[in-house]
C-alpha cells in the first residue's frame, strides 16, 4: 500500500505525546509533512482536538488462527481488531493448523496480512517442528523467505530442552533473530487449571506453580548470557519472574527482553470465584501481588512491554466447564484502554512511556525500521490517535473478532482509539475499519 495512494490528511489540534500545545500535522506521501500552524489544504481533515497523537502501536504476540481456525479468527478479522485497537503491525504467533515451521506457511500468513493491507503481519516461526520441542524447525529457511521472519516462538508450548533452547538461541543469532519463549515447564504445570494458591486449592483446581514460569525464565537467561542469542520472555506472570529479569539485566548484557499482557497487568486468580472459563489463560490469572510487581518492572523498563497475546477460542471451546475449556482470552480491541487503566491513571506512566512499551520498544525488538519511530517531520506515518477522556463498555459481541472471549465483558474502560493510520492511510476512524 503506498502512501501516494492515501493522498494529503491534516489532523487538526492534536497533542503529541499528550504534551505542549496542540498543532496541526499534515501527511502526505506516506509520512509526517509537517508538524505546527499548518495552512496547507489536504484531501482528508481530521478534527483532532483533544486528542493524543501516538505512534502506531506493534503487538509482538497474537493469535490469528489462520490457517486451521478460521471459525475463531482470520487475518481479515484480526486485522480489523487491531485496526480499531490502534495497531499498525502484529506478530502472528506459529500455533496454527498446519504449524508455521517452514517457509511455505509463514509466507502464506504474510501474503494474507499484505492482501488484507490494514497492518502489517509478520508471520512468527516456529522453533521446533510442530511445535513438539524435538528438533529445530527451517529456522534458516524462515527468515530468508519473503516473510522475513526475525522472530521464533513455539508459544502454547515451551521450549522445555535445554539443549534445543541452546541450539534456538545459537541459530536464531546468526540469523539476527529472536527466540520468544512460553516459559512454562510442563514437569510443573502437568494438569494444571489455575495459578497454584488458595483459591485454586478451594475450587479443587489442580495449580499451575509460578515457579514453572521462573525456573524457565532464569534458565534461559543464562543461556541467552552464555550464548549471545537473544531472548524474549513471552507473557511474563508472576513477581518471581520480575525479579529474575531484574537480576539477569543486572548482570550486563543486553540480550534479554520481556513483555506482559494486559489481563496480568489487572486481572487476579480471585476471578476464579465465578467460575466461569472466559478467564482461564496461559498463563494463569495470578495474585494482587503479581500484578502489583508487573505494573511496577513495565513502569521501570525491567520489563520492556505490552504485547496482548491475542487468543480467540469458539464458544463451544469457552462456554464448556472449565477443566476442558481453552485457555486464552481476546486483547487487541482493549489492550490500550486496559494500560491506561493500570498504568496511566495509577501515575506510572505517562503518553510518552506508553508510547515506549506498546510501540517504540516492541518495534525496536523486533527490529523493524519503520515502525515505533518519533512523532517528527519526514517519519513514516504511523501513528495512532487516542481520546483519554472517552470511556466505553466491552461488548464481546462489538468487537470485531469472530471469537468473543473478551474477561473485560461489561466493563467499562478508559481511553479509546480515535483513528489509525498505516503509512498515511487511515485504517480506523471513531471506532469504523477503513479498507
Ligand atoms: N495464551 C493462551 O492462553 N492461549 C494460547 C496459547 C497458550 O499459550 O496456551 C492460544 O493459542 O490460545
Amino acid at each position: 500500500m503506498s502512501g501516494t495512494d492515501a493522498g494529503t490528511t491534516l489532523f487538526r489540534g492534536v497533542l503529541p505525546y499528550g504534551e505542549g500545545e496542540p498543532v496541526d500535522v499534515l501527511v502526505a506521501d506516506g509520512r509526517i509533512a509537517e508538524i505546527g500552524r499548518v495552512t496547507q489544504r489536504a484531501d482528508r481533515v481530521v478534527d483532532a482536538q483533544g486528542l493524543v497523537a501516538l505512534p502506531g502501536f506493534v503487538d509482538l504476540h497474537t493469535h490469528l488462527r489462520e490457517p486451521g481456525r478460521e471459525d475463531t479468527e482470520t487475518v481479515q478479522t484480526a486485522s480489523e481488531a487491531a485496526a480499531l485497537g490502534g495497531y499498525t503491525a502484529v506478530f502472528a504467533m506459529a500455533n496454527t493448523d498446519p504449524v508455521a515451521d517452514n517457509p511455505v506457511i509463514v509466507e502464506y500468513v504474510w501474503q494474507r496480512g499484505r492482501d488484507v493491507g490494514l497492518v502489517d503481519v509478520h508471520p512468527i516461526g516456529a522453533v521446533s517442528v510442530g511445535l513438539r520441542g524435538e528438533r529445530l524447525a527451517e529456522l534458516g529457511a524462515m527468515a530468508r523467505s519473503r516473510a522475513g521472519v526475525r522472530l521464533f516462538s513455539d508459544d502454547g508450548h515451551c521450549v522445555s530442552d535445554p539443549l534445543l533452547m541452546r541450539r534456538a538461541l545459537e541459530y536464531t543469532r546468526a540469523l539476527g533473530g529472536v527466540v520468544a519463549q512460553h516459559a512454562e515447564d510442563p514437569r510443573l504445570t502437568g494438569g494444571a487449571q489455575a495459578h497454584e494458591g488458595p483459591a485454586a486449592a478451594e475450587r479443587g483446581l489442580a495449580g499451575w506453580p509460578a515457579p514453572a514460569e521462573e525456573s524457565v525464565v532464569a534458565r534461559d537467561c543464562l543461556l541467552a548470557h552464555h550464548t549471545g542469542g537473544r531472548l524474549h520472555v513471552c507473557h511474563v506472570s508472576t513477581a518471581g519472574t520480575a525479579d529474575v529479569l531484574r537480576w539477569a539485566r543486572g548482570r550486563g548484557e543486553g540480550t534479554i527482553t520481556a513483555e506482559v499482557t494486559p489481563h496480568h497487568l489487572l486481572l487476579t486468580d480471585e476471578r476464579l470465584a465465578t467460575y466461569d472459563p472466559v478467564n482461564k489463560v496461559n498463563p494463569p490469572l495470578r495474585t494482587a501481588a503479581d500484578t502489583e510487581a508487573l505494573r511496577t518492572a513495565l513502569a521501570e523498563g525491567v520489563v520492556d512491554c505490552v504485547a496482548t497475546d491475542h487468543a480467540p477460542h469458539a464458544p463451544q471451546e469457552k462456554d464448556t466447564e472449565w477443566a476442558c475449556a481453552r485457555p486464552g482470552m481476546l486483547g487487541l480491541q482493549t489492550a490500550l484502554s486496559v494500560v491506561v487503566l493500570t498504568m496511566v491513571e495509577t501515575g506510572l506512566l505517562d503518553w510518552r512511556g506508553v508510547a515506549r512499551v506498546m510501540s517504540e520498544r516492541p518495534a525496536e525488538i523486533a527490529g523493524l525500521a519503520d515502525q515505533g519511530r518519533p512523532l517528527r517531520v519526514g517519519e513514516p506515518a504511523n501513528l495512532t490517535l487516542v481520546d483519554p477522556e472517552a470511556r466505553w463498555v466491552v461488548r464481546g459481541g462489538e468487537l470485531a473478532s469472530i471469537a468473543d472471549n473478551t474477561p473485560f465483558e461489561g466493563m467499562e474502560l478508559p481511553a479509546t482509539v480515535a483513528a489509525t493510520m498505516l503509512r498515511g492511510r487511515l485504517t480506523s476512524l471513531d471506532g469504523k475499519v477503513l479498507s
